[in-house]
């Protein structure tokens, strides 16, 4: 892979509105250091069979989202943004092995489908970091990069969580580990989701805000729409409950953000969330976008975390 840095630039030394300690990765399971081996099934890599350092050890923006025809574009985009050689057009899935996730690595970029939900993402996390662990990374920033239905704003609008909630507009997520609900911080970091929201001024077309994000467990029910196969509430209790959202401070709704916020929190790893909006869930249910404007309304994200990256690695001045 070709450096995508001048040799005398070549230590990724980052702007000054970076933060400067190192941080390392951090697993928090006892039992992993006793381990002889360490598998990664869903992701097809593994401590043996692998040299996770050398494969993935400069690595230091994880971007992930659900689908991985949308996490192959944002490779791809990655590749040409970053000026990378060639035209990054045959950029190989690393979990080429398994159809579960998708993984892509641009330069110090990695691309990750998770699929949907707080289940599926979960796994793809629980192996991520552990990947991220055994390669030793540090200063690492993990950014979601999503779709989303918005409360009382514009489709297109992009959202950068300061806070992920649960159904019941709570800062939490609760786990359910052997018979014990254990809940978990959802918080995230400020400073990342203020510097991106700076970044999103520069990115035309792309209205930005910051608010909460509430992570349903259903897309359907769970988000309150009139449309699935099964809906056991009125328009009037619907309407209530989104304006009761709205109120709370939740600018919109996704599958993943509480389990991501909180898996990256306890393993230091730097977060956020962006999502844009598909439709105003005050409105409407159902996403009658046509296929070009999906295809520009799931780019606005992409756009400003491509920007971000560009500016944190000091390569926007070179590259304007
Ligand atoms: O990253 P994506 O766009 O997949 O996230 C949202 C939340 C669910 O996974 C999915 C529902 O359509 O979209
Ligand atoms: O309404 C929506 C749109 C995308 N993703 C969601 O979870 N909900």
């Amino acid at each position: 892979m070709a450096s995508i840095l001048p040799a005398s630039n070549r230590s990724m030394r980052p702007d000054k509105n970076t933060y400067e300690r190192k941080r390392s990765v951090y697993v928090k399971n006892p039992y992993l250091e006793g381990m002889d081996e360490d598998i990664l099934y869903h992701l097809d890599l593994g401590t043996k069979t692998h040299n996770l350092p050398a494969m993935f050890g400069d690595v230091k923006f994880v971007c992930v989202g659900g689908s991985p025809n949308r996490m192959k574009a944002f490779a791809q985009f990655m590749h040409k943004e970053l000026r990378l050689e060639g035209d990054g057009e045959d950029i190989e899935d690393i979990c080429a092995g398994t159809d579960r996730y998708c993984m892509f690595k641009t330069g110090p970029v990695l691309s990750v489908s998770h699929g949907m939900g707080i289940p599926s993402i979960s796994i793809m996390l629980h192996e991520l970091i552990k990947l991220l662990h055994h390669a030793r990374c540090c200063d690492v920033t993990i950014i979601r990069i999503g779709t989303s239905g918005g409360i009382g704003i514009a489709p297109g609008s992009i959202v950068i969580t300061d806070t992920a909630v649960d159904s019941f507009f709570k800062p939490r997520f609760e786990q359910v580990i052997l018979d014990n609900v254990v809940t978990r911080s959802t918080e995230l970091d400020k400073e990342l989701a203020n510097d991106l929201f700076n970044c999103s001024r520069e990115i035309p077309n792309a209205p930005t805000l910051i608010g909460h994000t509430m992570c349903t467990y259903d897309f359907y029910e769970g988000q309150g729409r009139l449309d699935g196969a099964l809906c056991s509430f009125s328009r009037e209790k619907k309407l209530d409950y989104l304006k009761r959202a709205y109120r709370a401070g939740v600018r919109n709704i996704e599958m993943e953000s509480t389990v991501f916020a909180a898996m990256c929190g306890l393993c230091g790893l730097r977060a956020a969330v962006v999502c844009v909006t598909l439709l105003d869930r005050l409105e409407s249910d159902q996403i009658n976008l046509s296929h070009d404007v999906l295809v520009e309304y799931q780019q606005r994200p992409q756009l400003l975390i491509s920007n971000f990256i560009k500016k944190q690695l000091g390569l926007c001045d070179q590259m304007s």
